[in-house]
């Protein structure tokens, strides 16, 4: 798979933090990774092992110590913040363990919300996007209820929706099944693998679920701040 080819590309990838100086800890040590478009990829290890400073550097949350990272073809470590902001926000959506929803904003308005971009209006193409997303979902009849009167496996869909706003190449997500019960965890794996199916969205989905991450494509896993 060439860089340009992949989605994601991770060389020799170091994250050091500063815990109080002088004092740095390396938690990452020199990462290689390889997503190809489309693949539904699981992130496995254990607690404190270091994945989700990974998600963060591939989301371009975090910036590497060192090392190569390119998304959708573009490198990225030379790349200042504004650039990095604008290519998160057409490349990568986020699913995270809590849905970060306004609770107080309709199921539709928080699917809108990533679409609104500088000016902020919202406008008929935006509304009807997100009224089929919502729909793909399986919660048109909650459409416009208040996120935070969902259930937990509800917001979680909501929060796959609002991920897929912007027709991400790339879904990161940290442990979203983590929070809710067996039944709801596997709807929503369900409308992951879904998702990666019918758009060729790759993902990268950690979980500490074997029995989930059996039914990804692929499985890496992070031990110590390396994949192994
Ligand atoms: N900003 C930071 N400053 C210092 N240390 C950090 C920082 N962020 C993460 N760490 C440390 O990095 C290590 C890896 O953390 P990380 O959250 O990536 O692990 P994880 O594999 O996602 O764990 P879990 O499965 O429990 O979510 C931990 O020891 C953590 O304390």
């Amino acid at each position: 798979m060439t860089e340009r080819e992949a989605v994601v590309r991770l060389q020799q990838v170091r994250k050091s933090f500063n815990v109080g100086e002088p004092t740095e800890v390396e938690i990452l040590h020199g990462i290689d990774l390889a997503l190809a478009p489309g693949e539904f990829c699981a992130v496995m290890g254990p607690s404190g092992s270091g994945k989700s400073t990974l998600l963060n550097i591939v989301g371009l949350l975090d910036r590497p110590s060192s090392g190569q990272l390119s998304i959708a073809g573009e490198e990225t470590t030379q790349l200042d913040d504004q650039a990095l902001t604008r290519l998160r926000g057409r490349s990568i959506g986020f699913v995270f363990q809590y849905h970060h929803l306004l609770g107080a904003f309709s199921a539709l308005e928080n699917v809108m919300l990533p679409m609104l971009g500088l000016n902020g209006f919202p406008n008929a193409a935006m509304r009807e996007r997100a009224e089929s997303l919502i729909d793909s979902v399986g919660l048109t009849r909650w459409r416009d209820a208040p996120a935070g009167r969902l259930s937990g496996g509800q917001q979680q869909r909501v929060a796959v929706a609002r991920a897929l706003a912007m027709q991400p190449a790339l879904l990161l997500a940290d442990e979203p099944t983590g929070n809710l019960d067996t039944k709801s965890a596997d709807a929503v794996f369900e409308l992951l693998r879904q998702v990666n199916r019918e758009h060729g969205t790759a993902v990268l989905f950690v979980t500490h679920n074997p029995a989930l991450a059996l039914r990804c494509d692929k499985t890496i896993e992070v031990v110590d701040g390396q994949v192994v």
